[in-house]
């Protein structure tokens, strides 16, 4: 079979919806195999995760104009629709013709040849009408189903953010997640300083901005090919991690010479951070249960040249014998990922409330095991990189209930993280707000 961009795209959907598999892990594999390129390769990526992110937009333009709704059509079709679709509809460098055209050959090539027309005769019509009709069209009658349909949202996601932030704001964000996402470095202070990889990746090419809020952090524009090959990665001289995720550890704060324990570290992106600050002077406890992703923080330590990190596999709700020796926690929690939808392209159709709900109940009980580690007069920040209400400010105030022993400790003023703090001392970041992945973090101080 004819290895085109296209053809690549349909095989890493097809293994995405029938056999369950991440839209990264099935476009990673799919794109090692094939000899594609540069601008194919970029191509076949907006592909699938264009397709995934707007299924719902995408489902309700079939619905409108095939006999039988998307979700009654043969998978495989409707993923070859979906890519027809995508590219019509949300590819400004398609024409319409070549999208009609590829489309159609891609169902006659994957065991569709009969329903060439059909494919046809669904693209060409669902173009007409987009030329002369809003969409969705006929308007939904509630912002949550116009929205969802519109931006592509399942309608219990939308529900929380119009609570939370009325329509304007909430089609603001909706709007934020269907971009491709930046990508933000963090400076190795131990190793150089920020103006040297700003000049080395400049003279690289690369466009790149310091960011306002992290006095490490540099945020590059532009295609920037792979990662491990721009300079100063092998010699450690920054990492990848978003601008917010980066506020984490300048909220925690950490000393040279502390025990600090980072509850669920892997991959490390704040461990590492973490024993920079302290200038990798005193101990860095990194526990994570999951051993392929502490294999990751290992590499990441090691390419950092950090020597103050222990390793810890281990899951943090059992006994550890870290009771009351740390100076400071940190539990980045697992969580429902929900401010972070931009880069995982399927996580919304993988989350339900039921998910959500689960992850509650651990988050709580990571909080009540871990803040025993903390020594009295110690912090422990929680952080996540959810906007769910639950996983966030009701799972700190179901944890101050139980404990009449800590409070909320706000940010110092002179702190980077300070112009971010609400009134009542945790924080809580908006993508469409702020320009960075959605977070939340609270400091609280044990009594
Ligand atoms: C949000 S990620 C942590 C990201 C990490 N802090 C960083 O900045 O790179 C959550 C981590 O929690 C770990 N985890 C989940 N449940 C855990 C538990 N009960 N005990 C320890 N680690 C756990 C997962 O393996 C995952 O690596």
């Amino acid at each position: 079979m004819t290895e085109t961009p296209r053809q690549i795209a349909f095989f890493a959907l097809r293994d995405v919806h029938r056999r369950g598999a991440y839209a990264d892990v099935a476009l990673d594999r799919w794109l090692r195999q094939s000899q594609l390129e540069g601008v194919d390769r970029r191509f076949v990526t907006e592909l699938v995760y264009g397709s995934v992110r707007r299924m719902r937009s995408l489902d309700f333009r079939i619905d409108q104009l095939a006999k039988k709704p998307a979700d009654q059509q043969p998978p495989d079709l409707r993923t070859i629709l979906h890519l027809g679709l995508y590219q019509l509809h949300y590819l400004d460098q398609v024409r319409a013709a070549a999208a009609v055209d590829t489309t159609v050959e891609l169902a006659k090539t994957n065991g569709f040849r009969g329903l060439a027309g059909f494919v046809n005769g669904l693209l060409r019509s669902s173009h007409r009408r987009s030329e002369n009709r809003p969409f969705p069209d006929p308007a939904p009658a509630s912002a949550i189903e116009r929205l969802g349909i519109e931006y592509s949202y399942p309608d219990w996601i939308v529900e929380g953010w119009l609570t939370e932030l009325g329509e304007a704001e909430t089609e603001e964000l909706c709007a934020f997640f269907n971009q491709t996402p930046t990508i933000d470095l963090r400076v190795n202070p131990l190793r150089t300083t920020r103006a040297e990889v700003e000049a080395q990746l400049q003279a690289w090419g690369v466009e790149v901005q310091p960011l306002p809020y992290s006095p490490q952090g540099l945020r590059l524009t532009g295609s920037i090919g792979a990662i491990e090959k721009l300079p100063g990665f092998r010699e450690g001289h920054w990492v990848v991690q978003d601008s917010s995720a980066q506020l984490v550890a300048y909220l925690l704060n950490p000393q040279p010479d502390e025990m600090i324990i980072d509850a669920c570290a892997a991959p490390g992106g704040k461990t590492t951070h973490i024993a920079e600050l302290m200038g990798d002077r005193g101990v860095v406890v990194a526990c994570d249960r999951t051993p392929s992703r502490l294999k990751k923080l290992i590499y990441n330590t090691e390419r950092l040249g950090l020597e103050s990190v222990q390793i810890c596999i281990a899951d943090s709700r059992d006994f550890l014998d870290f009771d009351g020796k740390a100076d400071r926690v940190l539990l980045d929690a697992p969580c429902s990922g929900l401010g972070t939808l931009h880069r995982h392209a399927d996580a919304r159709w993988r989350q339900t409330p039921e998910s959500v709900q689960e992850l509650t109940v651990l988050q709580g009980e990571l909080l009540n095991a871990t803040a025993r580690w903390v020594k009295p007069g110690g912090t422990l920040v929680y952080s996540t990189c959810t906007l769910h209400r639950a996983e966030n400010e009701s799972a700190i105030a179901a944890f101050l209930d139980a404990h009449p022993d800590w409070s909320i400790l706000p940010p110092a003023a002179d702190s980077a993280i300070a112009p971010f703090a609400s009134a009542e001392g945790w924080i809580k970041l908006w993508p469409h707000r702020h320009h960075m992945d959605g977070f939340f973090m609270v400091q609280l101080a044990k009594k």
